[in-house]
């Protein structure tokens, strides 16, 4: 049987063809991979630029591109006809001589660009001070290396980006960018997806470099799997390399915090991490988060990711009031009452379960009796919001052992008053970071960045944290900022907008509006009258994200609300504000409008 790998847009390529195409093609490759009568067999490429590049005819007037090395074939894409064979002609496809990962290289635009990059070039060259041996050690290829001679300023690095595979662009980048040699080396480290020693590295084995490459290529043993992987969203299959070595690392022998700014996949980490310990763990997991919608919404997308049902049933989801609450409920054999006669608050509740999980195990910081503890492993989203007396709960749920505790969180998403240093706490984590943004576009991230402002904020381990280096996958719109001379006109501009997205055919539930106050977002939600959209406060947005996203009210005197006289309290609720409304702007995959009636909020103006 051939060996098949899937490449990262393949499922997403698929749901997008007409349903019986899709059809076709899902029973084409089914038979490619059994080998069965009918199924169709790769197809030499006139004129490739890569021996190895073949393609298979899927379905009426569409083909696979395919990458083949003996019985491997790694399955790039599925376009129809005329575009595949331009894809199969265009591309070169190769191993990272250092990492060991697959790459693919735009080979026709390269071949295009040389004699322009020629014309330009300066008497000194960018990386004249670099000599090849060097170059090479940090895994360029050395076929590339006399275009990357060419190169005379950064702008010329950031131009190849497109056509360059990220293993080759990402150290020329630092480079070009002052790095030292030692920085894009490390650069290049972050596109391992794990953090065993590859040992040798052979270029002429893509098998091996499309196992060392699970951001790339997935591969499917049988039916059964091919059907999982075309059928799941991509996100449960392809996680980036940084990604992937931090959730299906196999051990960590202490606490992991995992920071990234918005959009970096932390709540996707979060998730994979879970399922992982459920399958490979040694006890039941709890993944813990801010509110019980988010709590849902994870338990939804779970279901999603982990198919089989008893593996599933291993990881419980709940924020942490609700698992106060249980633990309490548990051991009185009723609900608490939190409203009328001997109620008691969450808070009491909180310090009532961790008395009781102490009590169990004789003391809140020593194991006694690590098999009394609820959960043997516990997965933390939204860290930053969760209190001081919560973080205790959860350390005293799970013994103290490896693989714990996994947080992941983004301190300059805080929409609450609490500071925590886990440290203080008890709780000494490794931290790692996560720097490129998946959902927003360059242009809103930068927006989103430059609108948080406001300096450092308190780490989620000690000290402050910035703000920076964060970066995004992709380009879009830049976002919309309007003013009106009233209220009632902002609403009224707000309602047009939304109608004209309804129209334009972007879905309901793809849009959200935010507004500061639960006042605002009720003028807001009355405003667009019957439409299905939702209207939220700005802190009710975390952690989601919808297409487009509409902020109003984003004016002088609503945005921050007036923060309170005494000094240290009103730097952090300035803090506090800037967060909700970055928390707010984040939440837009393609694009962000922001709308004030008079002058603007201040945080607008950078
Ligand atoms: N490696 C990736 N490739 C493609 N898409 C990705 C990748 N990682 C994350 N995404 C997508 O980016 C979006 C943001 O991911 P996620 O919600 O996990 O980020 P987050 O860091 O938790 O965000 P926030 O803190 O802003 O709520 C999701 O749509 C997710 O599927």
């Amino acid at each position: 049987m051939p060996r098949l790998a899937i490449g990262p847009e393949l499922p997403e390529e698929l749901r997008a063809l007409d349903p019986p195409v899709r059809r076709d093609a899902v029973v084409a490759l089914r038979r490619f991979l059994l080998r069965v009568a009918g199924a169709p067999h790769p197809e030499r490429v006139r004129g490739a630029r890569d021996a190895r590049v073949a393609t298979l005819r899927l379905a009426g007037g569409h083909r696979g591109v395919v990458v083949r090395q003996r019985d491997v074939y790694w399955l790039r894409t599925v376009l129809p006809d005329p575009q595949a064979w331009a894809h199969a002609r265009r591309h070169r496809y190769g191993v990272n001589p250092v990492i060991g990962v697959v790459e693919e290289w735009d080979a026709e635009s390269l071949e295009r660009v040389e004699p322009a990059l020629r014309r330009s070039a300066g008497a000194s060259r960018l990386f004249d001070p670099i000599c090849d041996g060097d170059l090479l050690a940090l895994g360029i290829d050395v076929r590339a290396l006399r275009l990357i001679r060419l190169v005379t300023t950064e702008a010329d690095v950031a131009a190849l980006e497109p056509f360059l595979p990220p293993t080759q662009h990402a150290p020329l980048a630092v480079l070009a960018g002052g790095g030292s040699l030692h920085d894009a080396w490390r650069e290049l480290e972050t596109c391992r997806a794990t953090d065993e020693d590859p040992g040798p590295i052979d270029t002429g084995d893509l098998h091996a470099a499309l196992l060392r490459s699970p951001d790339r290529a997935a591969f499917v043993a049988d039916k059964v799997e091919l059907d999982r992987v075309l059928g799941m969203p991509g996100w449960c299959t392809f996680l980036s390399p940084t990604q992937h070595r931090l959730a299906r690392a196999a051990r960590y022998d202490h606490p992991v915090l995992v920071v990234g700014g918005a959009g970096t996949g932390k709540t996707l980490v979060a998730l994979h991490r879970a399922a992982h310990l459920a399958a490979r763990g040694s006890g039941p997991v709890l993944l813990v988060t801010f509110s019980q919608s988010l709590a849902e919404d994870l338990s939804a997308r779970l279901d999603t990711l982990i198919p089989d049902e008893a593996t599933r049933k291993r990881v419980e989801v709940d924020n942490c009031e609700r698992l106060a609450l249980r633990i309490v409920a548990h051991e009185e054999g009723r609900r608490p009452t939190l409203v009328g006669p001997g109620a008691r608050t969450l808070a009491e509740l909180t310090d009532e379960a961790l008395r009781l999980l102490s009590r169990a195990t004789g003391d809140l910081l020593d194991d006694v009796d690590p098999r009394r503890k609820p959960y043997r492993h516990i997965v933390v989203d939204e860290a930053q919001d969760i209190s001081p007396a919560q973080w205790r709960l959860l350390r005293a749920a799970a013994p103290h052992a490896h693989d714990d505790l996994f947080v992941v969180g983004d301190p300059h998403q805080r929409v609450t008053e609490t500071r925590v240093a886990l440290g203080a706490l008890g709780i000494p984590v490794a931290q790692h970071t996560l720097r490129v943004s998946y959902r927003l576009p360059a242009e809103v991230l930068s927006f989103a960045v430059r609108l948080r402002g406001g300096g450092p904020v308190d780490g989620l381990v000690r000290g402050a944290s910035e703000l920076h280096g964060l970066r995004a996958a992709r380009h879009g719109e830049r976002p919309v900022v309007r003013g009106y001379d009233s209220a009632e006109a902002e609403l009224a501009g707000l309602a047009a907008t939304v109608r004209a997205w309804l129209e334009e055919g972007v879905p309901a539930a793809g849009i959200a509006v935010g507004a500061r106050t639960p006042r605002l977002a009720r003028d807001a939600r009355q405003a667009l009258g019957e439409t299905e959209v939702r209207v939220s406060t700005f802190a009710n947005l975390k952690g989601l994200e919808f297409e487009r996203v509409a902020l109003v009210g984003v004016s002088e005197g609503v945005v921050p609300q007036p923060p309170p006289g005494d000094p240290g309290a009103r730097a952090r609720a300035l803090q506090r504000e800037r967060g909700m409304l970055y928390v707010a702007c984040t939440r837009a995959r393609s694009l962000l409008y922001l709308s004030h009636s008079g002058r603007g909020s201040p945080f607008l103006s950078f």
